[in-house]
């Protein structure tokens, strides 16, 4: 396949289960809240963003470009796990974007709970690269996408998840996701009046 074309399909495990809560995961950039907010719609769930769930030292932390710690991740993860929790025994679907870089990260936020399943958004540095330098209006300094990358490992074939590449249009993006979670058939809009 040539390298600058996107694969023709997700990769991974993926699973027919519809997710309770799906996690849109990935480094900085690599498109979770873009993804995230229009997967959430799809589900008829909530959107969230796991940036809500840090405290101000961590955001400030990256802002002044320093890559957060083991340490500083526990208790965001935590946080998120607790909200977890509730969404499913509230029976509410829901979309985090969360990094999610680790897989020991991935093992807190999912812990035993089969209702939980990813949606890796896998990119190569140079095009998540490219968007972070036209973005605006975000905390995260473009220079620390390379530490993304150190921290990050891919998941794997026996995590719950469906891998789909960055360079595919969103809406492409949704409709692979939408297909490889099992999630039932979008309703036609009724006509108007
Ligand atoms: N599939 C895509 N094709 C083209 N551009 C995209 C795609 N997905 C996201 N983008 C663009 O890439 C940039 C990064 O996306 P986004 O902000 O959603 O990433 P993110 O993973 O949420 O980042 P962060 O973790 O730093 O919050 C945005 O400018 C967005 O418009
Ligand atoms: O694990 C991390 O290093 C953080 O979650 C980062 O990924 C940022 O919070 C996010 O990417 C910026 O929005």
């Amino acid at each position: 396949m040539a390298a600058d074309r996107p694969d023709p399909e997700s990769r991974g495990s993926g699973h027919a289960i519809p997710p309770g809560v799906a996690i849109v995961m990935g480094v900085s950039g690599s498109g979770k809240t873009t993804i995230g907010k229009q997967l959430a719609r799809r589900m008829g769930g909530i959107f969230a963003d796991a940036d809500s769930f840090h405290p101000p030292a961590n955001i400030e932390k990256m802002k002044a470009g320093h890559p957060l710690t083991d340490a500083d991740r526990w208790p965001w993860l935590d946080a998120m796990a607790e909200q977890i929790t509730r969404w499913l025994a509230e029976g509410q679907p829901a979309v985090l974007a969360c990094s999610a870089l680790k897989r020991v990260y991935r093992d807190r936020l999912v812990a035993g709970r089969p209702q939980v399943a990813f949606l890796y958004l896998s990119g190569s540095e140079a095009v998540i690269a490219t968007r972070l330098a036209n973005r605006r209006g975000h905390f995260m300094p473009p220079a620390l996408l390379r530490s993304q990358f150190e921290t990050l490992e891919p998941p794997g074939p026996d995590e719950r998840v469906v891998t789909v590449d960055i360079r595919h249009p969103p809406r492409r993006i949704i409709d692979i996701a939408t297909r490889r979670f099992g999630l039932p058939p979008q309703q036609p809009k009724p006509p108007a009046g």
